[in-house]
């Protein structure tokens, strides 16, 4: 008989919050025993995890007497709690936080499955991506992270078909990143002009939930590094870390040194309309030449380069005429020959990136039945 699966979900923010409302919809969900956020954690009491969590009333259950509430608790605590359930167990992080990724070995070491969105962990050291999956299986556990490119869009699943299936992977690129995409595509559109000022759009980006949770991580470049971090590991480059190749950044210089805080976070939304003249200048210089400015990646395999930055497009072309969020990814490879194997959509959004992790939950319980 199948093992029953029990779930914890750590991160209840825009996607952990769509993602619990998708889950509560999908019949014969696993069951729900621990839910945190930063301050605060929900656990199905033990020893029988029982009664689990409402997924898409947590918050009127949390109210009630049935659940065990508790403040942070530390990873080794999720982690133990999660590894006693009666049957197997997942561990969904819809965080962006760095350290619960820096334990995802001793989650899995102890057969505790890892589904998230959550770029940090295989973007980071080389040696934690080591980690990571040789953890896996060592303690039989399975490891899925498709949101983490291109949200919900089928990215990792393809590089990895191509890969798995002897393909040669030799360049990739394109719009990996959704607030990117939105900035530019609303600043800067190539089909009617605009006159929306860049800090505006990017209070818009936030507003809508595209953005990292410091907007700064995306206007530096810094997301879009991560990703063609994991992209290129998948094919095989061995990247050290996400800062090991040149990455334009689109914070101006005067706000760069602003500290990583609610605070600093704040600081640099407020004074960021003082620097909307050096994008106005960037979109002016591009429309001289009859062109739209981009911001877009590329890794080279065969060179062992990766590259992140704007650059000038036609109007025409197609990555000019992206709109919304929508990223573009191409995979050039030597089965599909000159014309390459394209990806493309909403590359952010709570729901889309919800749909990802989900996704990857029901393949992982598929896997471990
Ligand atoms: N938004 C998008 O379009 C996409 C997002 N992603 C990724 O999804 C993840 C979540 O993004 P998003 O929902 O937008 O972010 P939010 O900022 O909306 O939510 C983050 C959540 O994580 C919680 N959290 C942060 N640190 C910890 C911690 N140490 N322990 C427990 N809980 C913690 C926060 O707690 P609290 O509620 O207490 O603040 C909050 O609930 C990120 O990794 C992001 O990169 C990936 C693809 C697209
Ligand atoms: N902030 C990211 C969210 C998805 O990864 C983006 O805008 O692409
Ligand atoms: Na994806």
């Amino acid at each position: 008989m199948a093992s029953p699966i029990y779930l914890g979900v750590v991160g209840v923010g825009g996607v952990g919050t769509a993602f619990l409302n998708q889950i509560a919809r999908l019949p014969n969900a696993p069951q729900l025993v621990l839910l945190a956020r930063s301050s605060q954690t929900l656990l199905a009491p033990t020893p029988a995890y029982s009664p689990a969590i409402p997924a898409g009333d947590w918050a009127t259950a949390s109210a009630g007497p049935s659940l065990t509430k508790k403040g942070a608790l530390p990873a080794e605590e999720i982690a133990t709690y999660l590894a006693g359930v009666p049957g197997r167990a997942i561990l969904v992080d819809n965080t962006s936080d760095l350290n619960l990724a820096r334990a995802y070995p001793l989650f899995l070491k102890k057969g505790i499955s890892v589904v998230t969105p959550n770029k940090k962990g295989f973007s980071d050291d080389l040696s934690l991506w080591k980690d990571i999956f040789s953890s896996a299986t060592q303690g039989n556990a399975l490891v899925y992270h498709e949101s983490t490119v291109g949200a919900g869009l089928p990215v990792l699943s393809t590089l990895k078909d191509l890969v798995a299936t002897g393909d040669e992977v030799t360049r990739i690129e394109g719009v990996f990143s959704g607030t990117l995409s939105f900035l530019f595509n609303t600043f800067a559109p190539a089909s009617s002009s605009s006159d929306a000022q860049w800090s505006a759009v990017v209070a818009q980006a936030k507003e809508l939930g595209y953005t990292e949770p410091d907007p700064r991580d995306d206007l530096n470049g810094m997301d879009v590094a991560r990703k063609l971090t994991i992209l290129a590991r998948l094919a095989g480059l061995e990247v050290s870390r996400p800062d090991s190749f040149p990455i334009e950044s689109l914070i101006p210089t005067e706000l760069a040194s602003l500290p990583s805080s609610a605070d600093g976070i704040s600081e640099f939304m407020s004074r960021l309309p003082e620097f909307d003249g050096q994008m106005a200048d960037v979109k002016a210089t591009a429309e001289k030449q009859g062109k739209v400015v981009r911001y877009v990646g590329s890794i080279d395999i065969a060179a062992q380069s990766v590259k992140v930055g704007l650059q000038y497009f036609d109007k025409d072309s197609a990555i000019a005429g992206l709109k919304g969020s929508d990223n573009i990814i191409s995979f050039y490879t030597k089965r599909y020959g000159a014309n390459p194997l394209i990806v493309q959509g909403a590359g952010a959004g709570s729901d889309v990136t919800a749909m990802g992790v989900l996704g990857d939950l029901v393949k992982v319980i598929q896997r471990l039945q």
